[in-house]
């Protein structure tokens, strides 16, 4: 479909043929976001990822953020910090269980999962004295808010709307937060406290260095760059997995049977006497089925995030001008009775049993968008939406408030960016773990702070590394007769042999020296 808003020609895609024309075979021209004035301001002038135009610094950023937060084996890294926190929250619903007090899972959810991603991306816990999770909502509102001045730019310096002193009072705020974020970890590597480096850590120590040396151009960041790097990936990392799980939890709550099937299977696999580990994930398909099905009804980005045109082209004989903006319509294609038989508007998991779906390559379902600008937090967000829907599901037995009903539950969205309910979800929670669940709560370990290391992996305790290193220093340190004696010569075994040095002793150290850097090798 093809629209005209103002000055701005528009394609809104619906369906998964014009989708894989966009997002795949024409990819690298509709690669470039359009520029908003609410964008603008909370972005920092476009210095993340999300709103920034295609080009190198956007390659480099994100590649920065992929390779140093969102691979799985960075993301696989954080799991002590998700259990330490989701340890915490089951054990403050057991207490409103004991009690049969309604709990307000959308707090729950928002809370914990805000929590797990301050802890991985800044290396602390939420300040009491900022509501940086308002901010991060109220930010999302401004940039997903209809502005007429994106559409009709001479109408931009009036402001009507309110928007652009909205952006600039959030982002001010924003930006206070962050700065004594920053602060304090500056403060604390002076100090020679911090051992251990976070996220906020490694874009210190990339600061104003040449972030791509193969790039055509000199990227550097500075503080600002960061600034807007942080807030990208805390607002990528918030909203989008804390919508996806309330949503689900409703459908479940709406849907007893679905619930029943879910928690058989967690039982099945993980047994009542215990919590769900990220270990058992693998295990779960039904779990996937419920998250897929909630992500294919309830795309969290429901208009995708929007592109734009980098070149005009012609699509299956349709001329498109250049920096005409393309709406990809993830909720549309989701629904269609084409793809999804006409109970498309069901929520019904078992549609996933027999469809073998690639994320981000099947085009009938794309709530991570797909193609270049695709979304790199895949991995973290899947994670994290699975380990609490199933944890929360395991440890529980949920029902709705007396009255609410199944068929009455408020199931509205708030619009903007992302579509969040637009009524907090309420529920009662009876506790269905066995007693020794209760001490393995109580033994949670306190998770290793979230150390970034070069192997991307925590040390393993069976494996010691340190001390293969340590031997391997002590051998090539050692003084070793054969360097003094026969280095010069050691292509020569003839003239080793002259120099009469016993055959035993060379092999001795290079006998030592080889079997430590094996292991060593063997254990990295
Ligand atoms: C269930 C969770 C998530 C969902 C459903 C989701 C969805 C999306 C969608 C639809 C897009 C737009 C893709 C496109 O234009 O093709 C996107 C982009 C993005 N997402 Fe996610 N996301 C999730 C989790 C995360 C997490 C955990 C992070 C990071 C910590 C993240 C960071 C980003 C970034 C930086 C972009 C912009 C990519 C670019 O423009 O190059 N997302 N996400």
């Amino acid at each position: 479909m093809s629209l005209q808003l103002g000055q701005v020609p528009v394609v809104v895609v619906s369906s998964p043929e014009a989708a894989e024309l966009f997002l795949k075979t024409h990819d690298v021209v509709f690669a470039s976001r359009p520029k908003s004035q609410a964008s603008q301001i909370i972005s920092y002038g476009s210095k993340a990822i999300a709103f920034t135009e295609y080009g190198p610094y956007w390659r480099s950023v994100r590649k920065l953020c992929t390779l140093q937060l969102l691979t799985l084996s960075k993301v696989e890294l954080f799991a002590p910090i998700r259990r330490e926190e989701l340890c915490r929250v089951v054990k403050s619903v057991e207490k409103a269980a004991a009690v049969g007090e309604v709990v307000n899972i959308s707090e729950v959810v928002e809370n914990l999962i805000e929590d797990i991603v301050y802890k991985m991306i800044l290396g602390r816990s939420k300040y009491d004295q900022f509501d940086l999770k308002r901010l991060v909502q109220e930010g999302t509102r401004l940039v997903g808010a209809f502005n007429l001045a994106d559409y009709v730019p001479c109408l931009g310096v009036f402001d009507f709307q309110g928007l652009t002193r909205g952006c600039k009072k959030t982002i001010e705020a924003v930006d206070e937060v962050l700065e004594q974020i920053i602060k304090e970890h500056e403060q604390a590597a002076d100090e020679g406290k911090r051992h251990h480096k976070d996220f906020v850590d490694i874009l210190l120590s990339t600061m104003h260095q040449t972030m791509d040396p193969q790039s055509e151009q000199d990227i550097v960041i500075d503080r600002t760059n960061m600034k807007a790097i942080l807030l990208d990936m805390i607002v990528g990392a918030i909203e989008t997995s804390a919508t996806v799980i309330e949503w689900a939890l409703s459908e479940l709550l709406r849907h007893p049977r679905v619930m029943k099937v879910l928690q058989d299977e967690i039982e099945n696999e993980v047994g009542i006497g215990r919590m769900v580990e990220e270990k058992d994930l693998m295990k779960l398909n039904y779990l996937n089925m419920v998250v897929d099905e909630t992500l294919r009804l309830y795309p969290v980005a429901p208009l995708v995030v929007p592109r734009e045109g980098r070149e005009s082209i012609t699509i299956n004989g349709y001329y498109i001008k250049k920096k005409t903006r393309v709406i990809i319509n993830a909720w549309a294609i989701g629904r269609d009775h084409n793809v999804w038989s006409n109970n498309a508007e069901t929520f019904y998991p078992e549609r996933f049993m027999n469809r073998k779906i690639n994320r981000q390559g099947d085009f009938e379902f794309i709530p991570f968008g797909s193609g270049r600008r695709g979304c790199p937090g895949i991995q973290m967000g899947l994670v994290m939406v699975r380990l609490v829907v199933a944890q929360l599901v395991h440890c529980f037995h949920w029902e709705l408030p007396s009255n609410v009903t199944a068929a009455n539950l408020n199931m509205e969205e708030k619009f903007g960016l992302s579509i969040p309910r637009a009524e907090q979800l309420q529920a009662i929670p009876t506790y269905r773990l066995s007693s020794d669940a209760k001490h393995q709560l109580a033994r949670a370990p306190t998770p290793h702070p979230s150390s970034l290391s070069c192997l991307g992996c925590s040390k393993d305790d069976e494996l010691d590394l340190k001390k293969f290193i340590q031997k391997g220093m002590n051998l090539s340190g050692a003084f070793n007769l054969a360097d003094y004696v026969i280095q010069q010569n050691l292509n020569s075994a003839k003239k080793c042999e002259s120099h009469k040095l016993p055959q035993h002793q060379i092999g001795k150290y290079q006998r030592g020296g080889g079997e430590v850097s094996r292991l060593a090798l063997h254990k990295a």
